[in-house]
């Protein structure tokens, strides 16, 4: 795996990239506990974001990679990724470039695609910490993006009932909280990533986002404040996040599982 510290507006094939992934990366996973930053911690001896790039570079449509590292660790990125193969053919159509990221995921998104040059028209954003996504789901995302939805999101029915509450603050942190709702379930979705969009209108939803000073959890969520319409397709559960130290335990428990059916 080669990280170029700029990129050069193509793919390592040297043809113009048309599909890009962009990697937030730059999260400290505060919730995993204390530790590397997320992204550079080890499953099963390799790092989440290499995992992570692995799946992106897996996929016949991705010739470019977004890294955004950490505000201050895209040197220690660049040298870590030139370390890990991309391991798979199609390594030498990948390109990898890291950028330094922000102190929000919404920011780092948007530094990454300022780094997706204009000949790209699909980008995909994926969560570095979400390293197993399957290729096949990410393939699927590409495909509804250039079929001609300008934003896909990749989702799952929800196994749990959904309550919604009045949160507790302040003073009254900790007491139990009220009820006010429960959304039926059937019409909900657990939403992963990739979440693939038209270049310009993922653009023009930073944009707008930015301009407002409000914030989203996910880049869907902006583009629904365009009025765009935002679709969904099948997820995948080994698409899970990494969020907190029992998730690090099924991470593991997948890749074992994966290697024992290579092995077969
Ligand atoms: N300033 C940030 C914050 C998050 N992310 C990335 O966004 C993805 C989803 O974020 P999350 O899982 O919430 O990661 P963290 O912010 O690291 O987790 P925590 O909230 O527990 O600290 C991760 O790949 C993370 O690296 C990012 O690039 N820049
Ligand atoms: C983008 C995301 O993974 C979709 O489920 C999610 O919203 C990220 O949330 P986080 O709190 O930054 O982990």
């Amino acid at each position: 795996m080669s990280a170029t510290p700029d990129h050069g507006g193509s793919g390592a094939s040297g043809r113009p990239a048309r599909t890009a992934a962009v990697i937030p990366a730059a999260g400290r996973g505060v919730r995993l506990g204390p530790g590397a930053p997320k992204a550079l911690r080890p499953l099963s001896g390799t790092p989440m974001l290499v995992h992570a790039v692995r799946a992106m570079a897996g996929s016949r449509s991705v010739s470019l990679v977004v890294v955004v590292a950490p505000p201050d660790g895209a040197d220690e990125v660049r040298r870590l990724l030139d370390a890990y193969p991309l391991s798979g053919s199609l390594s030498d159509t990948t390109e990898v470039v890291v950028v330094p990221g922000g102190e929000t995921r919404q920011e780092s998104v948007r530094k990454g695609l300022a780094a997706v040059p204009e000949t790209v028209t699909t980008v995909l954003v994926h969560d570095a910490a979400r390293p197993l996504v399957p290729v096949d789901t990410v393939d699927a995302v590409a495909a509804a993006v250039r079929d001609g939805s300008p934003a896909v999101v990749p989702a799952l029915p929800l196994a749990d009932t959904v309550k919604q509450v009045e949160p507790r603050t302040g003073e009254r942190a900790g007491e139990p909280e009220p009820v006010v709702g429960t959304p039926e379930r059937a019409l909900l979705r657990a939403v992963q990533t990739p979440q693939g969009f038209d270049r310009a209108t993922l653009v023009a939803a930073h944009e707008k986002i930015a301009l407002e000073g409000e914030g989203a959890t996910d880049d869907a969520g902006m583009v629904e404040r365009l009025g765009v319409e935002v679709v969904v397709v099948p997820g995948h559960e080994e698409a899970f996040k990494v969020t907190r130290p029992l998730d690090l335990v099924l991470a593991e428990a997948v890749l074992a599982r994966r290697r024992a059916n290579d092995g077969f």
